[in-house]
């Protein structure tokens, strides 16, 4: 999954998704599942574009118990898709927890999907993490350490800003995962997001994967847009 664009399907149903997908013709891409299309459609929506040959991460980011966490992952792991995610606020057990019910869920001679922990949404300031969250330290710091307690805990690797993709690594380790969702261009709007980069920052900064949702989706030629995303992130097919 190394230098990948994840397109965000923030689509209400399947229907929507059909359409969006139709002009890609029989291209095959790596496609992020979300709360909204998931909630609709349920397990379906991961066999509907699993058959089409898409690379699918399923972002349902679990937050609860440990032991809850780890019966939802064991169903989850039966789509067989390639990432998964948790909230790393849930704690090391939570993530442990969750790799193995994974692992648990995983047919006999597949490989588990791989698991990623989110630190800070890319949505949350440093202001809104201090009045609200009441964490008292600087934003990278609290990205940092989750992090750290998702690298302690066996993850592959975390959902954070670019901005802190380089910091991560050098801290855990070069092959540690860094997903990064908030990229804009510079003409686009930012939207909900606050900690926002460009493709070109995030090819420098070596990130993992990029994941781009509304500039694409929401673009009058979403294969144009896909296409100029490519080429500005350099990105594999
Ligand atoms: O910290 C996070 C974690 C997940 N996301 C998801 O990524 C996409 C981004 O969509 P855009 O339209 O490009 O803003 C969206 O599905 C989020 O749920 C994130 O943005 N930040």
């Amino acid at each position: 999954m190394n230098h990948s664009l994840i397109i965000a399907l923030d689509f209400a149903d399947i229907s929507e998704v059909g359409r969006f997908l139709t002009p890609f013709e029989d291209r095959q891409l790596f496609l992020k599942v979300g709360m909204e299309l998931f909630y609709q459609e349920g397990p379906a929506i991961v066999d509907y574009l699993k058959v089409r040959g898409h690379q699918l991460f399923l972002d349902l980011k679990l937050h609860d118990i440990p032991n809850t966490v780890k019966s939802a992952m064991k169903g989850l792991a039966r789509l067989e898709c390639d990432l998964v995610n948790v909230h790393a606020a849930g704690g090391k057990e939570m993530m442990r927890e969750a790799l193995e019910g994974l692992e648990a869920g995983t047919a006999a001679g597949r490989k588990r999907p791989r698991c990623i922990a989110v630190t800070q949404l890319t949505s949350t300031s440093q202001e809104q993490m201090n009045k609200e969250q009441l964490i008292p330290v600087a934003l990278d710091e609290s990205v940092l350490h989750y992090a750290s307690l998702a690298k302690d805990a066996g993850l592959d690797g975390v959902v954070c800003s670019a901005w802190e993709s380089d910091a991560i690594r050098k801290k855990v380790g070069q092959s540690f995962l860094t997903v990064c969702p908030g990229i804009r261009m510079k003409s686009d709007q930012i939207d909900d997001q606050k900690r926002v980069t460009t493709p070109d920052y995030a090819r420098d900064a070596g990130v993992s994967a990029i994941v781009v949702g509304r500039s694409i989706t929401r673009s009058a030629d979403p294969v144009e847009s896909y296409e100029k995303w490519m080429n500005a992130w350099k990105g594999d097919y």
